[in-house]
């Protein structure tokens, strides 16, 4: 990892059509998936990003095959389950991977000690932690559920379980938990979360239940695993990543006179958030080609410098969307007037706390940003922010890629520290932004 900086500038305008890397959420469970699966489980268009793979050192820790045959092609030769680790698992800078990993090793007879960077360390377990003990897993660890700790699974009785939060990879954790526990398992969503792991546990071809049941106002999303579910090797095509799409179509959108088109990119609803609220705020966004791959929706996206105003967000949209408010937020920088985005207090328990992070870091760069506990507004005044500062990530890619971007088109450069990070998620981000004619270089 570099340990320095990088900086963008202002520029002319970003052109160009360039690809969407592989989706984080689905190559994760690619790998997860086709090692507790029987037989050969094939991937096509991996994110080979630092996140999955140490997920993909796991699950070869845990006894599957795991190889890769060629860009973004990876085999992995599952054995039907896992076998007990002999060493810690690190899962590095990855949420998703830790936890949705202790959900599967909870349904083994075995013990298993699970780490990760010093960010993840700091974030709650115990979220996954709780219903895994309600179904009779043990564990032992700090104060709090923070990594590193040890998980003790194996015979698991099965559980009704009401999210207590929008959370995809604690329903995960319970779903890949239920594979084996006696009676299976349901989860209850009060706002339906990333279905991933519902579409490939069907396509690995478990029976997976789906129920929205309207009660006063609200969905609810019923989701069963019946018990004694098989799950058998198979083909995925991962999809472009909407949140790394994120970077370079609002970079479109902000840069005076650009036209970027990213291609392939997943149009799952359930992740599509930000770019129904970038339309709102007048954005020129156009998808075309829209097409169907592995079970997901896919399409290009094209973005061209727009005027754009700021808007309420709509709190019930957050889970669509939460991990692109501090894309938004940049986005909402150059906006005229208000953008609110409240119903979000899930952000302060990322890599970083990306409200905090988010409302200093444009407050650095000229921007008037008002935080709130579960929320922060920032007001736009159309015109493009001064700049001129180096933004503190606390190690968060998402935090660090947002305002390179802002940097694109502020009115004096923006600087991060520990732009490595950028490598969890969007290993090729700053050669991908260069291609489209953005300034960007060492600190
Ligand atoms: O299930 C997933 O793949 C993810 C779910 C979200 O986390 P939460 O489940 O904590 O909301 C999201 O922030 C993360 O980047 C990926
Ligand atoms: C929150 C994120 O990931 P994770 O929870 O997997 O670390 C993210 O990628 O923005």
């Amino acid at each position: 990892m570099s340990s320095a900086g990088l900086k963008s500038a202002p520029g002319g305008a970003l052109r160009g059509i360039v690809r969407a890397p592989g989706d984080k959420s689905i190559s994760h469970r690619s790998m997860i998936l086709g090692a507790l699966a029987t037989g050969t489980t094939t991937v096509e268009g991996l994110l080979e990003g630092d996140d999955v793979l140490a997920t993909a050192r796991a699950m070869q820790a845990f006894g599957a095959r795991v190889e890769q045959e060629g860009v973004g092609r990876w085999r992995i030769e599952g054995q039907g389950g896992f076998s007990e680790p002999s060493d810690v698992i690190d899962c590095g800078n990855a949420g998703t991977g830790v936890r949705l990993i202790m959900g599967a090793a909870a349904g083994f007879p075995m013990c298993a000690t699970f780490t990760g960077d010093s960010s993840l360390r700091g974030r709650p377990m115990g979220r996954v932690l709780d219903p895994l003990a309600r179904m009779g897993a043990t564990w032992l660890g700090r104060d709090k559920g923070r990594l590193p700790l040890t998980l003790k699974g194996g015979n698991l009785r099965g559980l009704n379980y009401t999210l207590p939060m929008a959370s995809a990879q604690v329903k995960s954790a319970v779903l890949l938990a239920g594979l084996h526990a006696e009676g299976g398992v349901e989860v209850i969503e009060p706002e339906a979360t990333r279905d991933h792991t519902e579409r490939m546990l069907r396509a690995f071809g478990a029976e997976v239940i789906v129920e929205d049941r309207v009660v006063g106002e609200k969905t609810i999303r019923h989701i069963r695993l019946p018990e004694s579910q098989k799950l058998t090797g198979t083909h995925v095509a991962v999809p472009g990543d909407p949140s790394s799409a994120a970077f370079p179509l609002v970079a479109g959108l902000i840069v005076p006179g650009s036209e970027v088109t990213v291609e392939g990119v997943m149009l799952n609803e359930l992740r599509t958030g930000l770019f129904t609220t970038l339309r709102e705020m007048g954005a020129d966004l156009v998808i075309s080609n829209r097409r169907m791959s592995s079970g997901e929706e896919v399409g290009d996206i094209t973005a061209r410098h727009s005027k754009l105003k700021g808007v309420v967000v709509p709190p019930e949209r957050a889970p669509a969307m939460i991990d692109e408010y501090p894309i938004l937020a940049i986005a909402a920088a150059f906006a005229e007037g208000d953008t609110v985005m409240r119903g979000v207090g899930e952000m302060r328990v990322k890599e970083s706390d990306r409200i905090a992070l988010t409302a200093a870091g444009l407050e650095a760069c000229g921007v008037d940003v008002e935080e709130e506990p579960e929320g922060f507004i920032v007001h736009g005044t159309g015109q493009p922010p001064r700049g001129g500062a180096t933004v503190e990530t606390h190690g968060d890619h998402r935090i660090a890629m947002s305002h390179l971007i802002l940097g694109m088109a502020a009115q004096a450069p923006v600087a991060v520290d520990e732009p490595g990070m950028i490598a969890t998620s969007f290993p090729g981000f700053a050669d991908l932004m260069r291609g489209l004619g953005a300034t960007l270089a060492e600190a």
